[in-house]
């Protein structure tokens, strides 16, 4: 009989296809004795070195953003949003794709999202890359994470400058839409305008942030750190049973830059102002109601809280009745005051950071500043060497050092001059004058003051001798105003 049995390439076929069943039913049973048998910590470890293996082998590169609140996103105002932000403003499609989700008490009410397991295609310079956000189930914190793939041929053109631009352009993008807000309760100067006890408000653009603050680098980090910390110290507030809210004592002379360090931690924070003054504020009724009518994620601001009221409880009415006879009086007492900033009455919100500032620290009462209530005094100080360099920085974009800058180090050790003079004789009084030019400025202004100064203590010297000799007692000395 003629053998009609399937030709020899069918044959070989069916027997491939054997194998491949016999071999795919061998590595299932190999899986489920590895499942069952190694233990769990081996297989993230294994499962890491076939990622590495495919991730070798494979043409494309992947770096992820972790949706994270650390203290560089924060100084990126958070890389993870920029990207976002970028992502959303810059292709049609990619809008229609992100969501915007509204945050109840945020000062950014929208936030974008993009939906897990998405994936956004982005082009830099004729490359495409792919965005992609998921979540990573074995991570605790629930974090989304955003990653970004490209080929490894244009690895140098991304990580250097394609993540850069997203940043640069998402904090942009960022900076425009945000609008955060000054309040004031100062009543209008318009008389026939009833005296209301709410806050009016404005939109708050002061671009001061920490890198235009001149300061030392360490006293600066020290109170960024103590910002973030406060940040995301929603857990730990509640498990120590304290209310959210922190509390800075700024002090120094005039022109140190207070005001400008407030405006930069309402940037940095994100948070509205509410400036509060005082004088206008009737009795400690109204100082509640304002309380109450403020919101959370904000800065209450008192400034030059010594000249504010009188918090001792000491003044007498006249003294109460303003220079212009307008017999503006306030009955805000210290206790009102410290009610408003620890009592019952202010757990009404969370998150808020409450500041004074003041020019005389010792005239405060110890109670109003003690630790627990002004929980971090911020002395703003004299402009030191490195504070000049920011504002070198800040005024004229140096970043290198120049030949005159050894004489200004020496004389800023020797003179007191505030941030804001020092600032003053960095800024070109017309077109010609060049950096070179402004600093001699600033050597002229220094020496004039070192001057100012030595001539001041020989005449205090020359003084106190002379009441020396006429008999008078130390004390007596020291009351007229000599060094001793
Ligand atoms: N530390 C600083 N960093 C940057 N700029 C500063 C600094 N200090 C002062 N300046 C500049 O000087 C100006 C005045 O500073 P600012 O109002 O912040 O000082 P202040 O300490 O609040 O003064 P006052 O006690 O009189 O209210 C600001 O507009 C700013 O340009």
């Amino acid at each position: 009989m003629k053998n009609i049995g399937l030709p020899q390439l069918s044959q070989n076929r069916i027997a491939r296809k054997k194998e491949l069943w016999s071999i795919l039913a061998s590595l299932m049973f190999l899986y489920g004795i590895y499942e069952k048998f190694v233990p769990y910590h081996f297989h993230k470890l294994v499962r890491k070195y076939i990622q590495k293996f495919i991730g070798f082998m494979s043409p494309y590169m992947h770096i992820t953003f972790p949706e994270s609140v650390s203290r560089q996103c924060l100084q990126r105002s958070d890389a993870y949003s920029c990207i976002l932000t970028y992502l959303s403003a810059n292709s049609l499609e990619n809008s229609k794709r992100l969501k915007a989700e509204v945050v109840a008490n945020s000062q950014t009410p929208l936030v974008l999202t993009m939906e897990d397991a998405e994936e956004i295609e982005d082009k830099f310079q004729g490359v495409k890359v792919w965005w992609f956000s998921h979540n990573t189930p074995n991570d605790s914190n629930d974090k989304i994470y955003l990653t970004l793939t490209f080929h490894k041929n244009y690895r140098e053109l991304i990580t250097t400058s394609y993540i850069k631009h997203v940043l640069e352009e998402g904090k942009a993008i960022k900076l425009k839409n945000r609008k955060l807000k000054l309040y004031t309760n100062n009543p209008s100067n318009d008389w026939w305008k009833p005296r209301s006890s709410k806050w009016s408000q404005t939109t708050f653009e002061h671009p001061a942030t920490f890198e235009t603050l001149a300061m030392d680098q360490e006293k600066k980090e020290e109170i960024i750190d103590d910002l973030i910390k406060f940040k995301s110290g929603k857990d730990y507030y509640a498990k120590v049973g304290k209310a959210w809210k922190r509390g800075y004592l700024l002090y120094g002379p005039p022109g140190t830059g207070k005001s400008t360090m407030i405006s930069a931690i309402a940037n940095f924070m994100n948070y509205n102002v509410y400036d509060l003054e005082l004088t206008t504020i009737k009795d400690n009724n109204e100082l509640k109601r304002l309380l109450i009518a403020t919101s959370s994620q904000s800065i209450i601001v008192i400034e030059d809280i010594d000249c504010s009221i009188d918090l001792t409880g000491q003044r007498t009415k006249d003294e109460k009745e303003d220079k212009d006879g307008n017999g503006k009086e306030s009955n805000v007492t210290l206790s009102g005051l410290l009610n408003f900033i620890d009592g019952i009455w202010s757990a009404c919100g969370s998150e808020r950071i409450i500041i004074f500032t003041t020019n005389f620290v010792d005239k405060l009462d110890p109670a109003l500043i003690r630790r627990g209530r002004m929980d971090k005094h911020i002395e703003m100080s004299y402009c030191s060497y490195q504070a000049f360099k920011v504002l070198a920085k800040n005024y004229w974009d140096n970043d290198s050092d120049h030949v005159l800058f050894p004489i200004i180090q020496k004389l800023l050790g020797e003179v007191n001059m505030t941030p804001s003079d020092v600032a003053e004789s960095l800024m070109p009084k017309s077109n010609t004058e060049d950096f070179e030019a402004c600093l001699k400025n600033l050597i002229q202004s220094l020496e004039s003051v070192k001057k100012k100064e030595e001539e001041e203590a020989k005449k205090k010297e020359v003084q106190l001798k002379a009441m020396k000799a006429n008999g008078k007692s130390a004390e007596e000395v020291k009351d007229n105003g000599a060094i001793y």
